[in-house]
């Protein structure tokens, strides 16, 4: 099976382990199901096939007993077994239910547009051969044939269009290998791979409610999807949108953001970026001022996007503010860069769990709806 992972392991043992975590410590929870169901029917681009699964488990069984040595009882034998028998036959199910839908396992998309803005920016436009249902505010896990087998999740930055076509916005990380390939070598003539959409980013905010939506950096892709759907759906709303960057020549969504505030009257746009000179994070300190400066939370949903840091400390200052905790959504997504820092050691790992570097089809869904 080597063949079918990508040439670096490491996060490959990260993903592993997170998702064997994930089902121990949510073994009571009736969602465990749909949750492995839906994982199932990801990993059909992986050409995962029930033999490869059985393979599997008795490879990590051997492994388990090999590294617990006293520990692995008979009695932890049979839980793992039974354990891993049902998560098996969860995924299996859940492969073939999307099987039978007529559910591809992956969708080739040409590279029919590609734009760069700056040095760490593109801005790819793609044509899917069959058509991709999708949600305005969701994801696609892509993988490129620069980077065989490795998959990377990005948001899809507009609203389902009639021709079928689809955005992709990426920033380019320090030592990533995909977003390197995307912005840099990824060239239009190409296909890209993508396969099921995932996240619940989705709008769910009751009519005549007022809304604000967040976005910071490529954040913008789903913003802007939802956005898109709004102006179309809903033009009436009330509502606010903060679009933050790290500086002037990074607010690349200002253009299309003007658009939709003459689309949606209601709608008040602000810009946020680090003053001159001043890092990249000043951004939100600006933003955490503006947001104070801001009326009425309790009364919004909010909808939020950008990096993982971001995320954690302005979900955090919006309850604060008296938003209702259920009503701000957002994805859960994997630190990059330089925000990562990954454990050396299971201990570490269990001390301080890192974000989660997978794709993991429930993380995006908003926390309660
Ligand atoms: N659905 C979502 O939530 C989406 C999230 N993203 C994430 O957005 C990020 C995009 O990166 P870039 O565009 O390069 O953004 P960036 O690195 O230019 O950051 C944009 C702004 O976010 C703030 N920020 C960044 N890290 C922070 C931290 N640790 N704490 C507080 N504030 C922080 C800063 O104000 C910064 O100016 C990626 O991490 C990507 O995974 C991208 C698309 C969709």
């Amino acid at each position: 099976m080597r063949e079918l992972f990508p040439r670096d392991l490491g996060p490959q043992r990260d993903r592993l382990f997170a998702a064997l975590t994930h089902v121990v410590t949510h073994l009571e929870e009736p969602r465990l199901a749909h949750y492995l169901g839906e994982l199932g029917r990801d990993h059909r681009k992986f050409l995962a096939t029930p033999a490869l699964y059985t393979a599997v488990g008795a490879s990590l069984l051997a492994a388990f007993a090999h590294a617990s040595g006293p520990a692995w009882t008979i009695e932890a034998e049979k839980a793992w077994t039974e354990a891993y028998g049902r998560v098996a036959e969860l995924m299996t199910a859940g492969a073939a239910a999307s099987e039978e839908e007529g559910q591809p396992a992956w969708w080739d998309a040409d590279v029919v547009g590609h734009r760069r803005y700056g040095d760490d920016l593109a801005l790819l436009t793609l044509r899917p051969r069959r058509p991709y249902p999708y949600l305005a505010g969701q994801y696609a896990s892509v993988s490129s044939l620069h980077v065989p087998r490795v998959w990377r999740t990005y948001s899809l930055a507009n609203a389902p269009r009639p021709d079928g076509t689809l955005d992709l916005h990426v920033s380019r990380v320090a030592d990533g290998l995909m977003s390197t390939a995307l912005t840099e070598r990824l060239r239009v003539g190409e296909t890209l791979r993508l396969s099921t959409p995932g996240g619940a980013l989705t709008a769910r905010t009751p009519p005549g409610k007022p809304r604000t939506y967040i976005a910071a950096g490529t954040g913008w892709a789903p913003v802007r999807a939802l956005l898109e759907e709004a102006a179309e759906d809903e033009p009436e709303l009330e509502g606010r949108l903060f679009v933050v960057a790290r500086a002037k020549e990074y607010l690349y969504g200002k253009p299309d953001a003007e658009r939709f505030r003459s689309l949606i009257p209601g709608l008040h746009v602000t810009y946020i970026t680090a003053a001159p000179r001043r890092p990249r994070d000043q951004a939100t300190e600006r933003l955490v001022q503006a947001l104070r400066a801001s009326v009425n939370w309790p009364a919004h949903d909010v909808y939020l996007a950008g990096p993982p840091g971001f995320l954690g400390e302005v979900a955090e200052e919006l309850e604060e503010l008296g938003t209702d905790p259920a009503r701000v959504f957002h994805d859960t997504l994997p630190a990059v860069g330089r925000f990562t820092k990954r454990p050396n050691t299971h201990a570490e790992w269990l001390i301080e769990p890192p974000p989660l570097h997978w794709h993991n089809p429930d993380a995006r869904a908003p926390r309660e709806v």
